[in-house]
């Protein structure tokens, strides 16, 4: 299978990086473009031994899929350019925030087969959450291709495509809440004394088990956090100072505000 990446940014990196990884696809089978950045179509070459174009045509022309990974902005640019050199049985996957698939189809040939997806960078060490909706000429091969590529960057569901400003506000942007959070706690850690080296060491290590507690102990989140909370315990005065701050809230209003900026993105604002 030859894959073309159109943009080659985060995601796109972040995708191929775990691609390569896996050899689920060859890397010589991996096609990557941008449009400004011949350096960072140089670096992907030779970190991933993956091939790397300016022109878009060498590119897009023998690939059997095409992956569209530019920013919503920049969608009418890069569709335009590829709509003449698509062959008709390529399949268009889209990874771009809020960007309907009827958006994609009316700017192609008629007939063309898209998918849009919602990833996350964790694809870039497996360990990816991808959510998958077909557009209207999809068909079940479509969907499969395209699980067969994010299968192999981490795991995949295939959505109604009502859902996806859901799903890009959960896991499209929720790797970058946990590192906000992250973030402040290192702050604390070393404004309470403790090396920049040590912080690390442990809360990377507490969100890691964290997160393999959730995965493998049949118990709600609610229940792991009271099984951590004392009576009148560190733990219970931690969180007093997250209620007393509101935080729970503030989680809640930053999933929405992402979901509908997913909303207005796709319609082009
Ligand atoms: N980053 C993330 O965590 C996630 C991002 N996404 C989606 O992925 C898409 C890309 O985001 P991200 O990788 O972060 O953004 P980046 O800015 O890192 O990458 C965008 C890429 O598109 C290229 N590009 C811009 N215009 C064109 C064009 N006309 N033709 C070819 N390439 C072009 C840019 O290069 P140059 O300017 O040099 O041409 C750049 O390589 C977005 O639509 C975003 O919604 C989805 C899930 C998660
Ligand atoms: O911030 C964004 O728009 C992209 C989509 C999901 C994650 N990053």
């Amino acid at each position: 299978m030859k894959i073309a990446f159109i943009g080659a940014g985060q995601m796109a990196e972040a995708i191929i990086s775990g691609l390569v990884e896996k050899e689920e696809v060859q890397a010589q089978a991996i096609y990557a473009t941008n449009k400004h950045d011949p350096e960072q179509l140089q670096r992907l070459t030779d970190t991933y031994g993956i091939k790397t174009s300016e022109d878009v045509k060498e590119a897009v022309s023998e690939s059997d899929v095409v992956i569209i990974a530019v920013k919503p902005k920049d969608k009418d640019a890069a569709l335009s350019e590829i709509k003449a050199l698509l062959p008709q049985s390529t399949l268009v996957i889209s990874v771009m925030a809020g960007v309907p698939t009827a958006t994609i189809e009316a700017q192609l040939n008629a007939g063309v087969k898209v998918i849009r997806t919602m990833p996350n960078t964790s694809a870039k060490i497996g360990l990816g959450a991808t959510a998958l909706a077909r557009g209207r000429f999809a068909d079940d091969a479509s969907i499969d291709t395209a699980a067969f590529i994010f299968n192999a960057v981490g795991i995949t569901e295939e959505i109604a495509e009502k859902d996806m400003h859901a799903i890009t506000a959960v896991s499209g942007s929720g790797p970058a809440y946990f590192y906000y959070m992250v973030e402040a706690m290192m702050e604390e850690a070393v404004a309470l004394g403790l090396s920049e080296t040590v912080s690390e060491a442990f809360i990377y290590q507490t969100i890691l088990g964290a997160s393999h507690m959730l995965q493998e102990i049949d118990l709600p989140p609610a229940v792991l956090r009271e099984n951590i909370t004392s009576p009148n315990g560190t733990t219970e005065a931690g969180l007093k100072a997250l209620d007393q701050l509101k935080v729970k809230q503030a989680i809640r209003q930053a999933v929405k505000a992402a979901h509908d900026r997913s909303i207005t993105l796709g319609k082009g604002e």
